[in-house]
């Protein structure tokens, strides 16, 4: 039996959010490759030649009336006469197909398969499925999330693809291991204490690693920012969703307060709503796994590239590059003017929805220098110099903070909140609670912590032997690391290499800071993209590629200016019956 036949309708479900290339047949002019992909919501399916398509076709799936699968064909029609039939890569990723929609379409639809009946079909819940052999009622939860495959693994821990029991969709679950953020946070009260900012890790270790003080772990999960409107009860972590119902006290919430407010990744991820980033949706504290999870938006193809290996991955188009690049500038530019420095671009992190758009994911490493633009300062400016003898600055309590390091209340932006369970909500008003500093000019900015994010696209300022310079370049401007990783990005992206190479992380900071970039001759890239590459991986930040300048680059531009010629999408419905193809 072959693989494809294990598979429960919802694995299938999943691969079809993320999409696949397919050949579809037209009836004059024979075939014509595309990539076909499910919607977020599971309500239409889209096909389009493009990526990034704004004329991508649908079909509505609760008007199919008809869906049938012959060797690698699969056949859809519906009741507004479209019809259309997609060759794919083998009888097994057909087969994926055929049920998968037949889970999605109307139960009178008729659906006939060469390979099986597909009994499955009738009353079709997701979550009565099985997922990798286990039914989901097994699978361990996290409040209305079923917690089911791993899609990714990074240094805190796991990213798991869930399913919703409240709304039926897909979601990403970061777990992070308390334990791994315990020694992160130490890091950080470390470096913050060095560099004089007024620290207020003095608390973290006992927070994250929860009981410190005797009192927080009381064995419950509790929802500790959310992204939604509604109101949220309580519940638990555990199989069937039978979880216990913690009574928390002001111990516990005080607990939940300080890591929703010190996870620098929660604090900045809840704050933001933008296409081209990863949207957040609420976070737990589970104090008897010694887990936090957060949930976000799941971005079903996944990383663009993998950066595991430095050299020798097969790179990109030139064209997919653009698109990959404008994509993550519309990001950045929305990050930047929320004050945002992300410091963590690179292939990997930048995720692909099934249409071709890009989402900026992972703000583990990201870093509130500023208030968003046209939100004011709510802190007096605090000197960058000041407390450089680790006596904690000036004085002044980071915003949102009380006078002896914590947080001052909620730190949501509505400033109440809506449920006793709910320590903050996102909000595009949140007021994070940076510790502030002012540069000459009297901008004011966080200090950034050296040696964050990953050594081959980490810009030269942020190297850490450099401190002195660094820190001065840093200051003058904090965003110029995010156009080096971006530039180091797009080199990965086109070369499938790293623009410095080096066998250890010490000789990859001196390669960063002190080679001269020289481009791979093959494959051979245009003058413009290399001017570009050039001008995003100048060493000095001050004469380094703004963010600005770099979305008016001749090769951004000339590709919108002029479009590649693309030929008008065959619309089947055409061909076949009456059209109805709008979205
Ligand atoms: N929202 C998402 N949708 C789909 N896949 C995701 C999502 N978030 C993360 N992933 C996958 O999980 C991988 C690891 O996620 P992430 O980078 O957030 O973890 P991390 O612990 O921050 O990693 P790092 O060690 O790079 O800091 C990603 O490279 C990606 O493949």
């Amino acid at each position: 039996m072959s693989a494809s036949r294990n598979r429960s309708p919802i694995e299938c479900v999943k691969e079809m959010l993320g999409g696949t290339r397919v050949l579809r047949r037209r009836r004059f002019l024979g075939v014509s490759s595309m990539w076909l992909w499910l919607s977020p919501g599971m309500e239409t399916l889209h096909w389009s030649a493009e990526p990034n398509p704004i004329d991508a076709e649908v079909i509505v799936l609760n008007h199919v009336n008809r869906l049938k699968a012959t060797d690698r064909e699969v056949m859809i029609k519906s009741l507004d006469g479209v019809r259309a039939n997609f060759i794919l890569s083998s009888v097994d990723a057909a087969y994926t197909w055929l049920l998968g929609l037949a889970c999605l379409v109307p139960l009178g639809a008729s659906v006939e398969s060469r390979y099986r009946a597909l009994q499955t079909r009738n009353q079709y819940d997701p979550l009565t499925d099985q997922w990798d052999g286990t039914p989901l009622v097994k699978c361990k939860r996290v409040r209305d999330y079923v917690l089911l495959g791993t899609i990714g693994r990074g240094s805190f821990g796991k990213v798991k693809i869930a399913l919703s029991s409240t709304d039926r969709q897909f979601y990403a679950v970061k777990v992070l291991v308390k334990q791994a953020l315990r020694k992160q946070l130490r890091v950080t009260a470390f470096e913050q204490k060095a560099s004089g900012e007024p620290s207020r890790a003095v608390n973290l270790d006992d927070v994250v690693a929860g009981g410190g003080d005797g009192t927080v772990r009381q064995g419950g999960l509790s929802l500790l920012a959310d992204g939604s409107n509604g109101a949220v009860g309580d519940s638990g972590v555990g199989g069937g969703g039978s979880g216990s119902r913690s009574g928390r006290g002001s111990a516990s919430s005080k607990t939940d307060e300080l890591i929703t407010d010190l996870i620098p990744e929660i604090a900045i991820m809840r704050t933001l709503h933008h296409r081209n980033v990863v949207e957040f949706k609420a976070v737990f504290n589970d104090e008897s796994s010694d887990r936090v999870y957060i949930v976000v938006e799941y971005v079903s193809r996944g990383s663009i590239m993998s950066s595991a290996r430095l050299q020798g991955t097969p790179p990109l188009t030139e064209t997919r590059c653009r698109e990959v690049c404008r994509d993550v500038l519309a990001g950045l530019a929305y990050l930047h003017g929320q004050g945002v420095v992300h410091r963590d671009i690179k292939p990997d992190n930048l995720l692909h929805c099934a249409d071709g758009t890009v989402k900026i994911s992972d703000f583990g490493a990201a870093h509130l220098v500023r208030p968003p633009v046209g939100q004011p300062q709510s802190t007096p400016p605090v000197s960058m110099d000041a407390g450089a003898d680790g006596s904690g600055g000036a004085g002044a309590p980071p915003a949102g903070s009380s006078a002896n390091g914590q947080p001052a209340g909620p730190v949501g932006g509505s400033g109440s909140f809506r449920d006793p369970t709910i320590v903050a909500e996102s909000s595009a008003h949140s007021s994070l609670s940076p510790c502030a500093a002012t540069t000459p000019s009297g901008h004011r900015v966080t200090p950034l912590r050296e040696m964050v994010g990953t050594p081959a696209f980490t810009a030269p300022e942020l190297c850490l032997f450099r401190r002195p310079p660094a820190r001065e370049a840093v200051a003058a401007d904090p965003f110029a690391v995010d156009m080096w990783s971006v530039g180091a990005t797009l080199f990965y992206m086109v070369f499938g290499q790293a623009p410095f190479l080096a066998s250890s992380v010490y000789d990859m900071y001196e390669a960063v800071c002190t080679q001269e970039l020289q481009l791979p001759s093959s494959p051979t890239v245009s003058p413009c993209m290399e001017h570009l590459l050039r001008r995003l991986l100048e060493k000095d930040p001050s004469t380094r590629l703004t963010l600005p300048e770099a979305l008016q680059s001749p090769w951004l531009v000339e590709d919108t200016a002029a479009p590649e010629p693309t030929p008008p999408l065959p619309i089947l419905a055409r061909v076949f019956g009456r059209g109805d193809n709008a979205r």
